[in-house]
């Protein structure tokens, strides 16, 4: 299944869920059956799947939907696309933007798939690199470009919340394949139209 309806939940898995939500609550010292926490735990165990619902997805699938045939060559790159997702830690939101660009050999993939796939992966407990390395490695399958680049700019809650408690620090991840690995001006023109307001 490439697609799934967002407000669609697995009941037993709600169930399990809300019952360990609502054991959380009291453990932290509140009172689960105060007015406003009583639908507490079930909203939680909703939240929680819909951020996780990307284990259920299919990233190539989603790229070969709108797959099409097309002789061209140039470097197409969408730039901004905001994501939200969880690092694996703490299951705190790390969020920010990802740039994706590939370079087309006979086959393109509708634009907005390109925003899906990003989804696909940050709806998962996730660390940053790894996110990065595995909308790279779908688009690379998917669509058998001369070169891939995925470029991820994010701020961890983690770090900004609790622990070392950074409020401004931003993390910058990379990968590169065929030509933005090993064409530096490919890679460069890339990086430049990323950081261009105008791209
Ligand atoms: N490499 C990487 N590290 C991450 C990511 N998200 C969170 N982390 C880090 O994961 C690490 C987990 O370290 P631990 O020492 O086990 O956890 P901790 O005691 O809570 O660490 P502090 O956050 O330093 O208090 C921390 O350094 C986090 O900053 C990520 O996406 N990538
Ligand atoms: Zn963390």
């Amino acid at each position: 299944m490439a697609y799934r309806k967002t407000e669609e939940y697995d009941e037993r898995v709600t169930e399990g869920l809300m019952k360990s939500y609502k054991d959380a609550l009291q453990l932290l010292g509140e009172d689960s059956e105060r007015e406003g926490l009583l639908k507490t735990p079930e909203r939680m165990a909703k939240a929680m799947q819909y951020l996780t619902q990307g284990y259920e997805l299919n990233a190539v699938d989603i790229l070969n939907s709108a797959k099409f045939k097309e002789d061209v060559s140039e470097m197409v790159i969408v730039k901004d696309i905001e994501l939200y997702s969880m690092c694996e830690h703490h299951m705190l939101p790390f969020f920010g933007k990802a740039h994706i660009a590939y370079i087309p050999n006979g086959y393109i993939t509708g634009l907005s798939k390109l925003g899906r796939v990003v989804d696909v992966f940050a709806r998962r407990l996730q660390v940053q690199e790894r996110l990065t390395t595995q909308i790279l490695g779908a688009i690379k399958e998917a669509l058998n470009p001369l070169g891939v680049a995925v470029v991820i700019e994010a701020k961890h809650l983690c770090m900004m919340m609790r622990g070392v408690q950074k409020q401004n620090s931003v993390t910058t991840t990379s990968a590169f394949d065929g030509e933005f690995l090993h064409n530096h001006i490919t890679r460069n023109e890339f990086l430049k139209l990323i950081a261009s307001d105008l791209s």
